[in-house]
């Protein structure tokens, strides 16, 4: 298993019970969705995965090994974090930004090699984006620097690879181009953690989806077990149905759809 969650509990100092016994696994080639209303505790989940909040009881491995007895340097290289997009403050170049994804990989004070320029070139051609490794991160588009972190997290050549809201603020044909490398990542072997307000992209991308309300995972299974109409509308408290869009997918599935009823 690539990452294996155990009856984790965490709680902020004023939040107590934001996450109680939260259970889940991520296996290689898997992509695993986290759906959850606004404010359940989904990045607080992913922030005690990378290791920056100390959970309160429960276990959390990554290729069987405990987190707690690794370091972050060795942390980071099993977990590459997509964060969500988001200038920076200094003007960098997008080579430079993906570049910084090879520290784990750097001796102290060791300056970046050639082959780790080659790395993250590489990184920039599998997210289709080379052509603006001269451009500075400040000044491309939401879905150019989505696609630039992605870039950064290949570069740290880790299996496991976290994403928050990867298509947050993207436009269509941005949310397309994601979930497609989404899935070609997973192909190619990556395990794939992810949490994402769009219940659509779970059929789109994920084989596995689960559901967190109330800081506890109320189920976890295949998109189609998981992503009907009771189970949303009690996870979002409003009316939603699942609905066939009568199109095929490329394994000549029927493509479902989630629409909410305003009514
Ligand atoms: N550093 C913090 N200290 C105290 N409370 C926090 C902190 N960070 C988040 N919270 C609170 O914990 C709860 C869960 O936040 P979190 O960001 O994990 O939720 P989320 O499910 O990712 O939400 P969203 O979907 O809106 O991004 C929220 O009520 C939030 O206000």
């Amino acid at each position: 298993m690539s990452l294996t969650v155990e009856n984790l509990s965490f709680n902020y100092a004023k939040r107590p019970n934001l996450l109680d016994g939260v259970s889940l696994s991520v296996a290689e080639g898997d992509v695993l969705c986290l759906l959850g209303p606004n404010g359940t505790g989904k990045t607080t989940l992913l922030r005690c995965i990378l290791g920056i909040l100390k959970i309160k009881h429960g276990k959390i491995r990554v290729r069987g090994r405990d987190i707690s007895s690794m370091s972050t340097k060795e942390l980071a290289r099993e977990i590459a974090y997509v964060p969500q997009a988001t200038t920076t403050v200094f003007p960098y170049q997008v080579l430079d930004m993906v570049i910084m994804g090879r520290n784990p990989h750097l001796g102290v004070m060791s300056a970046p090699s050639a082959r780790d320029e080659e790395i993250a070139r590489e990184a920039l051609s599998k997210t289709g984006i080379l052509h603006l490794e001269n451009s500075l991160f400040s000044e491309i588009s939401g879905g150019e620097r989505q696609l630039v972190l992605i870039a950064r997290a290949l570069a740290q050549q880790s299996n496991l690879l976290v994403l928050d809201e990867p298509t947050a603020n993207l436009d269509y044909g941005n949310q397309a181009r994601i979930l497609k490398i989404i899935n070609e990542l997973a192909r190619q072997g990556y395990s794939i953690f992810m949490t994402s307000h769009f219940p659509n992209h779970a059929f789109l991308a994920c084989n596995k989806v689960a559901i967190m309300k109330g800081g506890k995972i109320l189920a976890v299974g295949s998109p189609d077990d998981i992503v009907t109409d009771s189970c949303l509308s009690e996870l979002y408290c409003a009316s939603i149905k699942v609905v066939s869009a009568r199109i095929l997918d490329k394994q000549r599935k029927e493509v479902k759809v989630c629409v909410p009823m305003l009514a």
